[in-house]
């Protein structure tokens, strides 16, 4: 049975979204300072052929037809990021050029109906607030409120819905600890401490909004991953449960129930990492929604001859070209898991693959992309009707962008971006997008 939008609620929102370094280039324009990621992508062998964000999509100079595009698929909300260092000088002072473009932005969104998601913060920490320490000063939660107070009072009269921060768990794992990410340290214990500050600067900035947006909501995106047990043995569904805690539950519990999960802090503490747990009031004011970006699962199995007793196992589904296991299940589990856990309307920010897409003729026939969304789709709906508040569903990426440290060698756009000639090209998923939409 084909899946139709009439299947779902009439209030269900539909989006794409991206982030500013991925899309927007003009890295050097209008006074815009660097961050960790420019200096991070500019480093000799962190990111595959040695790509980076400078020009990406040139979507600073190009964001209207950007906009008319997601505007002709007949899509309901576009999800995108402020850049940090675009808005905010070294000296403190706001840029107003850089305050300019996304005023500029979001008139445009409004002009087309489109509702605007901000999300504050995606990784592109100001190098200037690095060099002071950034996640790991403590000081960084109030640089963060500022900046949030900032942007609310810029564009709080029009944007109404918010999100803090994108995925807190990759900005201290992946860059604080496995190093694969800018800044590039590798420190458990720097990623604990970073994790943390990020949960605390999250705190301050929905205090600040609650002053300033009196009519809008804010939440949190987290990268959601279904952790299951590689086989049926007592000791990996044990380490499975840990693992659910150590990625999703750190950074929901806190949020929700003022504490972090007690396995996981036991677990880190044998290993002497320092837990923190001040500012636990703050981390804990109410917010509105959880935002959940979900691509995959996790397969954990228990391993004594690692350091952490337990190994991730690569499945046998199949996988996009990220490598990541084709698995819809995973989203319907973890709505539900999430939902009945925190009672909180959820929004899905995050779900799409990344496929080997060619550009023949001016056309891209990625039919496993329509495939992976319809599945998808499904598994929302699924949700929805079995009473989970969710309340949305972004596609990531709304054009193919500069994929951290894949470069642009990974796309995941349901627009092909031809990064020659900037020319966008219409996927055939995104037709299917529109005519999908359409009904
Ligand atoms: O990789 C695709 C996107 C990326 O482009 C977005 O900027 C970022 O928000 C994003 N997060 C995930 C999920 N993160 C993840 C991290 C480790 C293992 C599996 C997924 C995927 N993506």
């Amino acid at each position: 049975m084909r899946l139709k939008r009439s299947d779902f609620p009439r209030w269900f929102v539909f989006g794409v979204a991206t982030s500013a370094y991925q899309i927007e280039g003009a890295v050097n324009e209008d006074g815009r300072e660097h961050s960790i990621w420019d200096v991070f992508s500019h480093i000799n062998g962190n990111i595959k052929n040695n790509e980076n964000g400078d020009i990406a999509c040139d979507h600073y100079h190009r964001f209207e037809e950007d906009i008319s595009i997601i505007s002709e698929l007949g899509l309901d909300s576009y999800r995108f990021s402020i850049a940090w260092p675009r808005v905010v000088k070294k000296d403190g002072k706001k840029n107003e050029k850089g305050l300019d473009f996304y005023n500029r932005l979001v008139d445009r969104l409004l002009e087309k109906d489109i509702i605007p998601f901000v999300t504050l913060y995606h990784w592109d920490l100001p190098y200037y607030l690095y060099e002071k320490g950034g996640w790991l000063s403590n000081d960084i939660a109030y640089y963060f409120r500022d900046y949030a107070a900032l942007i609310f009072e810029e564009l709080g009269d029009r944007v109404k819905y918010w999100i803090t921060l994108n995925e807190p768990w990759c900005s201290s794992h992946l860059g604080y600890f496995m190093g694969i990410h800018a800044p590039g340290h590798k420190n458990l214990n720097e990623a604990i401490k970073v994790a943390h500050n990020l949960l605390r600067s999250h705190g301050y900035a929905v205090e600040a909004f609650r002053e300033i947006v009196k009519d809008g909501k804010i939440g949190i995106t987290n990268v959601v991953t279904k952790v299951e047990p590689a086989n049926e043995r007592e000791e990996d569904y044990q380490f499975a449960l840990l693992v659910d805690e150590l990625i999703n539950g750190w950074f929901h519990d806190p949020i929700v129930f003022g504490r972090y999960p007690e396995n996981a802090k036991g677990f880190l503490k044998r290993f002497g990492i320092k837990i923190y747990e001040n500012d636990m009031k703050i981390i804990s004011n109410d917010i509105d929604f959880f935002g959940v970006n979900y691509y995959t699962r996790q397969l954990i199995e228990y391993s004594p001859e690692n350091p952490f007793m337990y190994k991730q196992i690569i499945g046998k589904l199949p996988k996009t070209e990220m490598n990541w296991e084709i698995y819809p299940q995973g989203l319907y589990d973890m709505l539900k898991k999430l939902y009945f856990r925190y009672k909180l309307p959820l929004y899905i920010t995050e779900n799409g693959m990344a496929g080997p897409d060619k550009l023949e003729n001016e056309i891209v026939n990625d039919d496993y992309r329509i495939d992976y969304l319809e599945q998808h789709f499904k598994m929302a709906l699924k949700a929805v009707n079995d009473g989970v508040d969710l309340r949305g569903y972004f596609i990531w990426t709304l054009m193919d962008n500069f994929e951290w440290i894949e470069g642009y060698s990974k796309r995941f756009g349901i627009i092909y971006t031809d990064y020659k000639t900037q020319k966008r090209y219409l996927k055939e998923s995104a037709l299917w997008l529109k005519e999908f939409l359409s009904n």
